[in-house]
């Protein structure tokens, strides 16, 4: 299968008052067409700020200052804000937020959106498209009779979450970001709303990178699992591994904080908290809060190396391969 997205030494930075927040530091990514990636990890990791630089909608105060992000073989870091937008913004690439009712416009009907969306993909007149609307929201089970002429404020929680579907999927994209698609919803509506994306997903061919807290979630939805913390990719490895042969202390500790495995669930069970990324801990950025921090760790970032067939870790522990036991 084809490489769709490679993201390499990604840098993004925030200019705050307090100082400059390191939120990215080097990040790799990948993925091959028709893939599933789950990027998870304790709030303020950097999931976000990774899919909004692949979708390049990282502005002020936030600046990318280093790496490279292949898309179909384009540096998209190096097109116009005109070639992202003409091309592959809403084009090959879209994505779907947390809270999908103020992702929406809300002065426009969804119908109208949703033809907006479908007009910019295919270069065909809003009339035209809103032809295709009706069948857009049947897809996510909406009823397009009842649902074309409403306005976000007048859609609950999860319709307007299949509204967001709808539209990110309307455009037939290469790649699906989905960040956190059902942490604003209630249980019931979060399992058939990642039901609704398999099905669309399966049907579709797109790839995904589902961004969820819960290593759960994204080990039943996704092929393969990159752990972050504090701005740096930790552990990537396929879904069933990183639950049998986790190598990470973090991705230990991430997985020790489910009761039971596959059951969807916040992630609570590390002490202490994710650092300042003003000023991040110096060497491995996890070793304040790691039970086998040594030397080496204090001093130097560990890099990420394949320490098992497809299977990617950045820790000290493993310098010299895995360790039995
Ligand atoms: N607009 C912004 N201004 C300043 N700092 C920002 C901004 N957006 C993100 N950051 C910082 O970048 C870092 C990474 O944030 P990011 O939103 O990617 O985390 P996350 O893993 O997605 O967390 P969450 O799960 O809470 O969404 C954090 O330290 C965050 O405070």
């Amino acid at each position: 299968m084809s490489r769709l997205l490679d993201v390499e030494n990604l840098r993004v930075i925030f200019h705050t008052y307090r100082g400059t927040i390191k939120a990215l530091n080097g990040i790799r990514l990948w993925l091959n067409e028709e893939e599933r990636l789950g990027i998870v990890g304790e709030t303020g990791c950097g999931k976000s700020v990774s899919a909004l630089s692949v979708m390049r909608l990282i502005e002020a105060p936030g600046e990318i200052i280093d790496g490279q992000i292949l898309f179909e073989g384009n540096d998209i870091l190096k097109l116009s804000e005109e070639e992202m937008d003409r091309h592959i913004r809403g084009k090959r690439m879209s994505m779907i937020f947390q809270e999908p009712i103020s992702a929406l416009n809300p002065v426009f009907k969804i119908g109208f959106q949703i033809a907006e969306a479908i007009a910019h993909r295919k270069d065909i007149s809003i009339g035209d498209a809103y032809k295709l609307v009706p069948e857009s929201l049947e897809m996510v089970g909406l009823d397009w009779k009842r649902s074309i002429d409403l306005y976000p404020h007048e859609l609950s929680g999860g319709m307007a979450q299949r509204a967001m579907i709808a539209m990110a999927l309307a455009i037939k994209p290469k790649l699906l970001i989905a960040d956190e698609p059902t942490s604003a919803l209630d249980v019931t509506i979060q399992a058939q709303i990642l039901q609704l994306l398999d099905e669309l997903v399966k049907i579709g061919k797109n790839a995904v990178i589902l961004i969820t807290h819960d290593l759960g979630v994204a080990s039943e939805f996704c092929d393969r699992i990159t752990v972050m913390y504090a701005g740096n990719v930790i552990e990537i490895s396929n879904s069933e591994e990183i639950f049998d042969e986790p190598l990470h202390p973090y991705t230990k500790g991430l997985i020790s904080s489910i009761p039971i495995i596959g059951a969807s669930r916040e992630l609570t069970g590390i002490p202490g908290s994710v650092p300042d990324l003003v000023s991040p801990p110096s060497g491995c950025r996890f070793h304040p809060r790691c039970d086998f921090c040594f030397d080496r760790c204090r001093m130097e970032p560990p890099a990420l190396s394949e320490i098992l067939p497809g299977h990617f870790v950045a820790c000290h522990l493993y310098s010299d391969g895995v360790k039995e036991g």
